[in-house]
C-alpha cells in the first residue's frame, strides 16, 4: 500500500470501529513507532514454531511470519547474549527502521518484551546470494543480466546506507550471504545497522568479524580502521565472486593465485580478463560490460583505502557504458606488498600501514589461522575510534 493510502487508512479507522477510538489511537501510535506487541509476533510466526524457522545466523535464529493483514514477514530473534537495556536497543531499532531503501531489507519494526528483542523484516522470496552462487543446485538462474543488476542494484542499495541515508551507515558484513533477492531477482542488502545493537557484547562482536574472512579491507583486520572503503573492499570481493562463480574464501589453489583477488588481478595484467568469467555465463555473457565490472571489483578491491572509489563513483561507472576507466593498483590480500610509487602520500595517515606489517597481519587471518585472526581483529576492533567522513555519526 502506499504511504498516502495507509494515512488515509489510518485517518478513517478509529472513527469506524471503536467508540471512543482510543485503543485504535494507541495501536495507531504503536505503528507509527514500529512497535509490534509480541503477541503479534507469536500469532504471526505460530509461537516460533520450528517449521517457520528460515535459519539461523550470529545474531540469533529467523523466522518467517505472516501478519493478519498478508504481509509476510522474517523475524529475527536476538541472541539474549546482548546486554544493550531495554530502551537503548528501542533507540537503535527506531533509527534503523527509517532506513528504506529498494535494495536494502526493511526493517519493519521491532519489538522488546521481557528479555526478548525482535526485529521484523519484510520477507525477501528468493534465496540468499551465497546459496544460489554456490550451493545452489540451479546454477542457470543467475544469467549474466541478473549478475550485472545485482551488482548494480547492490551499489545502490550501499551508496543509500553510506550517504543518503539520515546517519552514515557503515554495514561492516558485506558479503554474499548478506545479499537476498526478492521475486524478482532486486538484490536486497540484509543486516545493516545489527552491530550497534550488540555494542557490549564483545564476544559476539568477535565471533561475527572472524565469521566474515575473505570479504574484510586489510586495513580493518590489521588495525580495525574502519571506514566506509571497508564496505567498498568488501562490494569489491562480491563483484568478483559475482563474474567469476567462485567464493574467495574457498578459493581453488590450483588456479596458481592464493585468493581470487590475486587470480583476477594476475589475468586483467595480461589482458586476460575474460578468462575470470564463470563458464556458466558463457552465452549470456556481454564481454565489454564483465570486463568493465572485473576492473570495478579490482579498483574496490584495492589495498590501499584512499584509492578506492567511493560507492558514489562506482554508481557511476557502472551506469556509464564500458569505456576508461582508472588502472587498478594491486589488490588487498593476504601477502599482498604496496609498491611504494603506486602509493599516494596521504594513505599512510589514514591507514598507518607499511607494506611488511600488512603483509604480516594479514596473513595472519587465512582460513588455516583464523584463531590469531579472531585475536588480533577484535582486540583492534574494540580500541578503534570509529570515524565518520562526514562528520555524522557512523552506524554500523
Ligand atoms: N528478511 C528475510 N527474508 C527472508 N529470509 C531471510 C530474511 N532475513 C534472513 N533470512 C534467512 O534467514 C536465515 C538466517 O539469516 P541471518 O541473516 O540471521 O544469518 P546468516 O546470513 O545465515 O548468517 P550471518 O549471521 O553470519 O550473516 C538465512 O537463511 C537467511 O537467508
Amino acid at each position: 500500500m502506499t504511504k498516502s493510502g495507509t494515512c488515509i487508512q489510518y485517518l478513517l479507522k478509529p472513527f469506524k470501529s471503536k467508540k471512543d477510538g482510543s485503543d485504535d489511537l494507541e495501536k495507531i501510535a504503536a505503528r507509527e513507532q514500529k512497535q509490534f506487541p509480541f503477541e503479534t509476533l507469536v500469532s504471526a510466526t505460530k509461537n516460533f514454531h520450528p517449521n517457520h524457522k528460515l535459519g539461523e545466523g550470529g545474531f540469533g535464529p529467523v523466522f518467517k511470519g505472516k501478519l493478519e493483514d498478508g504481509r509476510e514477514i522474517a523475524v529475527k530473534k536476538l541472541s539474549q547474549s546482548s546486554r544493550q537495556g531495554k530502551k537503548e536497543f528501542m533507540n537503535e531499532a527506531k533509527l534503523l527502521a527509517r532506513v528504506q531503501h529498494r535494495n536494502v531489507v526493511n526493517l519493519l519494526g521491532y519489538c522488546a518484551h521481557g528479555v526478548e528483542k525482535l526485529l521484523v523484516y519484510e520477507y525477501v522470496a528468493n534465496e540468499s546470494l551465497d546459496k544460489l552462487l554456490f550451493k545452489s543446485g540451479r546454477p542457470d538462474v543467475l544469467d549474466w543480466k541478473r549478475r550485472y543488476d545485482i551488482i548494480l542494484g547492490i551499489s545502490r542499495g550501499l551508496l543509500y546506507l553510506h550517504e543518503d541515508s539520515h546517519s552514515v551507515i557503515i554495514h561492516r558484513d558485506i558479503k554474499a550471504g548478506n545479499i537476498l533477492l526478492d521475486d524478482k531477482w532486486v538484490p536486497k542488502i540484509a543486516d545493516f545497522g545489527l552491530s550497534r545493537l550488540f555494542p557490549e557484547d564483545q564476544t559476539h562482536v568477535n565471533t561475527r568479524v572472524a565469521g566474515t574472512n575473505g570479504y574484510m579491507a586489510p586495513e580493518y583486520v590489521m588495525h580495525g580502521h574502519l571506514s566506509a572503503k571497508a564496505d567498498v573492499f568488501s562490494f569489491g570481493v562480491v563483484i568478483l565472486e559475482l563474474i567469476s562463480g567462485q567464493k574467495n574464501s574457498t578459493f581453488d589453489l590450483s588456479l596458481d593465485s592464493q585468493n581470487l583477488l590475486e587470480w583476477a588481478y594476475k589475468l586483467y595484467k595480461k589482458g586476460k580478463s575474460l578468462e575470470v568469467m564463470d563458464p556458466k555465463l558463457a552465452s549470456s555473457a556481454v564481454p565489454d560490460q564483465v570486463a568493465m565490472c572485473l576492473q570495478i571489483g579490482l579498483l574496490c578491491t584495492q589495498l590501499d583505502p584512499q584509492v578506492r572509489p567511493t560507492m558514489r563513483r562506482v554508481v557511476v561507472m557502472l551506469s556509464k557504458k564500458p569505456g576508461s576507466l582508472e588502472e587498478p593498483t594491486r589488490p588487498g590480500y593476504p601477502g599482498a606488498r604496496r609498491r611504494r610509487s603506486s602509493r599516494p602520500a596521504a594513505s599512510s595517515s589514514l591507514t598507518g600501514t607499511s607494506s611488511e606489517s600488512s603483509s604480516q597481519a594479514f596473513g595472519s587471518t587465512t582460513n588455516n589461522n583464523s584463531a590469531s585472526a579472531t585475536a588480533s581483529t577484535s582486540t583492534s576492533y574494540l580500541r578503534s575510534p570509529r570515524l565518520d567522513p562526514h562528520g555524522k555519526r557512523p552506524m554500523q
